[in-house]
């Protein structure tokens, strides 16, 4: 069986793909110095809640955070006995190259919304992953990152008018009922919402008419369904897409070995 380590800057989803089905995802924050020791801890637990009989072999880590791998390397290597395959590293293969400026290092987290993506749609895409970061990947005909957008992330944006404004709170995102807010909290929950709305759907207009073609836009990330409740922006949401895309990957070096 394998185990899916997917690291964003907020969160560290895990999930066990059984070769048909994912068993079950966990998920705790992102932290360098949580130790191999505790990873083990803490997903013995839960899978035992779970009552979940998981015999891991293989182990593979996308992690946006460089600094936490280490400690996965060791939580494979000490409770699984297996060297995990770390997205982005030179031994990984990717199904396909990424076509970007020399010396760029793409979020390991882009290229495997890419790949998942390209696996189950084919190519001329768009992959909207509302992380840390709001990030749009350029998905060629040939299944190729070739590009995208890296905008400030939904919470991020919130995060930062309460840091930089004695005044405002931290507040949730939710849909506002008017665009005019009547009270502090209704008028940034408008202008981040809004302004989100808006952000989308002119990056995905613009990156379409840059390329000239239609695109199919896929959605991913927790709050994506919140947008798309609201305005349709998306034509899939795929709350799993980075997992599949994980499992994509992890098979494609299995094949080539
Ligand atoms: N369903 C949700 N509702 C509200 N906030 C969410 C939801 N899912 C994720 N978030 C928040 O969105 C941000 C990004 O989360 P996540 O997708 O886990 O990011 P990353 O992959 O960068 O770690 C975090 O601040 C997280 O708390
Ligand atoms: C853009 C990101 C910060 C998004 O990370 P996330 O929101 O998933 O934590 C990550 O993909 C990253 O660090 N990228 C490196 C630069 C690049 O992709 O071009
Ligand atoms: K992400």
């Amino acid at each position: 069986m394998l185990l899916a380590i997917d690291c964003g800057n907020t969160n560290t989803v895990f999930s066990i793909w059984d070769g048909t089905t994912f068993l079950c995802t966990l998920r705790t924050s992102t932290h360098h110095a949580r130790t191999a020791d505790a990873y083990f801890t803490w997903y013995t637990t839960l899978i035992k809640h779970y009552g979940i009989e998981a015999d891991i072999t293989d182990v593979i880590i996308s992690s946006t955070v460089p600094r936490v791998v280490f400690n996965l390397r060791v939580f494979a290597d000490r409770f699984f006995n297996c060297r995990p395959l770390v997205v982005g590293k030179p031994e990984c293969l990717l199904p396909h190259a990424p076509r970007v400026d020399t010396g760029t290092i793409v979020g390991p987290d882009r290229l495997v919304n890419t790949a998942g993506a390209y696996d189950r749609h084919g190519g001329n895409l768009i992959v909207v992953d509302f992380g840390t970061a709001t990030t749009f990947d350029v998905v060629d005909h040939d299944g190729a990152y070739v590009g995208g957008v890296i905008a400030p992330g939904v919470n991020l944006s919130l995060e930062a008018l309460h840091m930089a404004a004695a005044a405002l709170p931290h507040v949730d995102i939710s849909k506002p009922q008017n665009v005019v807010g009547t009270n502090t909290v209704a008028c940034m929950q408008s202008g981040i919402f809004w302004g989100y709305i808006g952000l989308v759907r002119e990056i995905c207009t613009r990156i379409q008419a840059e390329r000239d073609r239609d695109m199919r836009i896929v959605a991913t990330g927790g709050l994506a369904p919140l947008f798309q409740q609201s305005e349709e922006l998306f034509d899939d949401f795929e709350d799993d897409l980075t997992m599949h895309g994980l499992t994509v990957i992890h098979k494609y070096n299995k094949d080539n070995e």
